[in-house]
């Protein structure tokens, strides 16, 4: 069942709670930082683990020290919903344990 896309103030009100969380573009997005190339492959692997069991998935970008994922949800067209955010909280709860800021 596609998710209904989120109002701007929404999307504004639920960014206050996700620092380096970003809108743009119809998606949002947060690049980490980890301390080395094998540490942010490790937390793509890691991203990707979770958004296989979500089923839903974001573009992951690797750096060479950074992890970069945009997202939203193609089945509301390719607009933020809450899926989106739930992905972010999971990825937030997960970063820390890489190392990633
Ligand atoms: C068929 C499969 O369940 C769907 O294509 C899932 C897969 N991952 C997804 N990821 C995202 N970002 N949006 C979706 O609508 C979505 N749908």
């Amino acid at each position: 069942m596609p998710s209904e896309p989120l109002s701007q103030k929404e999307i504004e009100d639920r960014l206050r709670e996700l620092p380096g969380w970003a809108f743009e573009d119809d998606r949002i997005f947060r690049t980490y930082r980890v301390g080395t190339h094998f540490a942010a492959s490790a937390l793509v692997a890691h991203i990707a683990s979770v958004q296989d069991e979500l089923n839903h998935h974001s573009d992951l970008t690797l750096g060479y020290n950074t992890v970069r994922l945009s997202v939203n949800s193609h089945d509301a067209g390719d607009v933020v919903t809450v899926s989106d955010f739930a992905l972010a909280e999971r990825v937030e709860a997960l970063a820390p344990a890489h190392g990633a800021s």
